[in-house]
């Protein structure tokens, strides 16, 4: 039910006290049946919401009405905006608001129409109140480790993720959201069953390495993967636009010696030399390296836009969001002033020291039936060198079509919609 607390729009002034001595009066009354409501005032160009637990955040007269959650203004079905956004005029005002502990319900002056905001989907939509960013900018969710993570990696059973439905899924992509990797143990040692095992996160990513890939060191391609050399700690695919979000790695066969595998966690890097080097993070966080792939005829891959990205790269707030580090695949430093050449390679050297420090790498050897998944965005791998026989498998998956399915795992598992977040 909502309250009948009627504003009048056409009121100018008088306006914002009216509405705070109407909000002031619905918290007594509130009280007395303990119902802690927010409360909502109008502005003179919008409405602003106290939030019980602290807070206000303020909403435009514009945004609220271009959002609109009715089955008019936005398709129930496929979420998309019905409403034309054009239409509003510049001037839109409510006629009148009201609420109750669920939510806000406006009435649109010029056309009568009426929109209902839960409490909960204003609250996480709100801009105005969101918390500051934070110092170190590694997201909260983040485990960091380094090489003791050796004695518990983050493991499920193939089992668990082909039969236990959505919350074997979840449990697995839980473990690459916030470790940046997992194990997947009792994988038959075939490529057509670790196929499947992958396409039960999404479609594979398809690039010019092919869909599904099974390879060995038979220089087959013209990229160091396919030899035996030893790979220094990486990402992949610096040379797109869009580096793969997940890479899945299946050893088959091997017979010979070294090749073990190595782990590395970007962030728990990036975390280190913010805090020893500052000076060389905003190097790393601004610097633009030039990649490319180009060792196969018929191919030269550049990320665009020119000159390619930081190795260090940030959202709106601040947080890290992903590393792309292939030295090997760097281009010239065409575009570097000469006054940051230095601290450009002293930057890059510290770079290299922390992510080859004894304390960051994570060392195995995988062994066919044991495969790994990694997030591409933030673990670099690398392997030793080897020698005889060694026969891997795998492939990409785009990062949109992981996250994508993270979300729905968890939706899912907690018994939610998308209508419940979008
Ligand atoms: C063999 N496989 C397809 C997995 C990878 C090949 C890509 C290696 C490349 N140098 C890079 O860093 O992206
Ligand atoms: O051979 C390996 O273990 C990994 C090689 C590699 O870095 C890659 O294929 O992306
Ligand atoms: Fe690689």
């Amino acid at each position: 039910m909502f309250s009948r607390l009627n504003k009048s729009a056409s009121m100018r002034s008088p306006l914002r006290l009216i509405s705070n001595h109407i909000a002031r009066s619905s918290v007594s009354a509130r009280q007395t049946t303990s119902v802690v409501s927010p409360l909502a005032t109008l502005s003179s160009s919008g409405i602003r919401v106290s939030w019980p637990e602290g807070g206000e955040s303020h909403f435009h007269n514009i945004w609220l009405r271009d959002h609109c959650r009715c089955p008019r203004c936005l398709h129930q079905v496929t979420r998309q905006r019905l409403f034309d956004t054009f239409s509003i005029p510049d001037t839109i005002k409510p006629s009148n608001i009201d609420w109750d502990d669920q939510g806000l319900r406006i009435r649109w002056g010029e056309s009568d129409h009426e929109s209902n905001f839960r409490w909960p989907w204003l609250r996480s939509n709100s801009f105005t109140s969101q918390t500051p960013s934070q110092s170190i900018p590694i997201p909260s969710n983040k485990i960091l480790w380094g090489k003791e993570i050796a004695q518990n990696p983050p493991t499920v059973s193939y089992q668990s993720v082909m039969q236990d439905g959505e919350e074997g899924i979840r449990k697995w992509l839980d473990y690459i959201d916030s470790h940046g990797f997992c194990y997947v143990t009792g994988v038959p040692v075939s490529p057509e069953k670790t196929e499947e095992l992958a396409k039960m996160i999404s479609h594979i990513r398809m690039t010019h390495w092919g869909g599904f890939w099974d390879f060995t060191a038979d220089e087959s391609r013209g990229d160091t993967a396919y030899s035996n050399l030893a790979l220094r700690a990486h990402t992949d695919n610096t040379y797109y636009t869009e580096p793969s979000g997940l890479q899945m790695f299946h050893m088959l066969e091997f017979r010979g010696k070294g090749g073990e595998s190595l782990l590395v966690d970007g962030f728990q890097a990036a975390k280190i030399l913010k805090e020893k080097y500052p000076e060389s993070y905003e190097i790393l966080s601004t610097v633009r390296i030039p990649t490319h792939a180009a060792g196969d005829d018929g191919f030269l891959f550049q990320p665009t836009p020119n000159p390619g990205y930081p190795i260090l790269n940030h959202g709106e707030g601040g947080e890290l969001y992903q590393i792309r580090y292939n030295n090997d695949d760097r281009s010239t430093m065409r575009h570097l002033p000469y006054e940051q050449v230095e601290p450009f390679y002293t930057a890059l050297k510290r770079w290299s020291a922390i992510l080859t420090d004894v304390g960051s790498e994570y060392w195995r050897q995988l062994t066919p039936g044991t495969l790994v998944v990694f997030d591409n965005w933030r673990v670099l791998h690398g392997r030793a060198a080897f020698t005889g026989y060694r026969r891997l498998c795998g492939c990409y998956i785009s990062w949109d079509d992981y996250q994508s399915r993270l979300k729905v795992a968890r939706l899912k598992t907690n018994n939610k919609q998308v209508k419940d977040v979008i």
